[in-house]
């Protein structure tokens, strides 16, 4: 995966991505702009279930795209189930998706609103797949949990990953980053919408059932300030371009049903 020949730039981004990943104008594209009240009800659609008490977390890297936390995958110690899930998915990597200063992020948007940022839980079915790969270039590999970030007052866990970030500014760069639980990011509810979609970058995969929580998690303009001294390019090119705007805009939801619990 030679992920430098796509960007978010004018030249390499979402507009060009279809000459090198034709699957862009696929039919179970990511993201996509939701809309509550054509959402379906599903009450057969069970709760979320985080269990991450025993995750492992790795290390914290900029990829050149995001910056993105990996976890330890090798067993079932961290595990998404229920919902729309028929297995338990295993936890990966979290990464991040945001704008520049002032403006807006998010990948998915509500209702042709968009928020400050997304924050992607990445998993994938280990019953079914033995390699992440493997289950990310097969339908219904991966199961993402979309949490959307809203700024407001200053969120009290946020800080574990913004105090970091100065250690990965760079393209490439990668730190250890050992004793995170995500879920002390997430909102107070659960509820979600759900549909069949893609990954959200190259090489846009329609391989992700995407579970998008309702409550935005509330996080400071300082705190998310802090993603955007992070730069795109690396340590050894002459360009520092800052880390931001590192979002796919909504697709056409080609008939697709959103579904939402309750
Ligand atoms: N935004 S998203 O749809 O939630 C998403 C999910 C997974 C991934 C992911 O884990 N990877 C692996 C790291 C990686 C690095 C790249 O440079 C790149 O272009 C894509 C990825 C994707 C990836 C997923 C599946 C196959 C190959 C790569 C990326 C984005
Ligand atoms: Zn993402």
């Amino acid at each position: 995966m030679t992920g430098n020949q796509w960007g978010y730039g004018k030249d390499d981004g979402p507009s060009a991505w279809n000459t090198n990943y034709p699957v862009a104008d696929g039919d179970r594209q990511s993201p996509i702009d939701i809309l509550p009240h054509q959402a379906r009800h599903d009450p057969n659609l069970g709760p979320i279930v985080l269990n991450y008490d025993r995750c492992t977390s790795i290390n914290i890297a900029n990829n050149g795209h995001s910056v993105v936390v990996e976890f330890e995958d090798s067993d079932d110690r961290s595990v998404i189930q229920g919902g729309p899930l028929d297995n338990p998915y295993r936890l990966k990597q979290f990464h991040f998706h945001w704008g520049g200063k002032g403006c807006h992020g998010s990948e998915h948007t509500v209702e042709g609103n968009s928020y400050a940022s997304e924050l992607h839980l990445v998993h994938w079915n280990a019953v079914k797949f033995k390699t992440f790969g493997e289950a990310a270039s097969t339908s219904d590999g991966l199961a993402v949990l979309g949490i959307f970030l809203e700024t407001g007052d200053e969120h009290r866990w946020l800080h574990m990953i913004t105090d970091a970030l100065y250690t990965v500014k760079f393209k490439g760069s990668v730190t250890d980053f050992k004793g995170f639980n995500p879920k002390c990011l997430l909102p107070s509810s659960l509820h979600y919408w759900t549909y069949l979609g893609s990954l959200t970058t190259p090489p846009l995969h329609e391989s992700v059932i995407w579970i998008v929580v309702k409550e935005p998690m509330i996080v400071s303009e300082k705190q998310l300030g802090k993603f955007r001294t992070l730069v795109f390019t690396g340590e050894e090119e002459d360009e520092r371009t800052r880390m931001e705007n590192n979002f796919r805009p909504p697709q056409l939801l080609k008939g697709r049903t959103v579904r939402s619990s309750n």
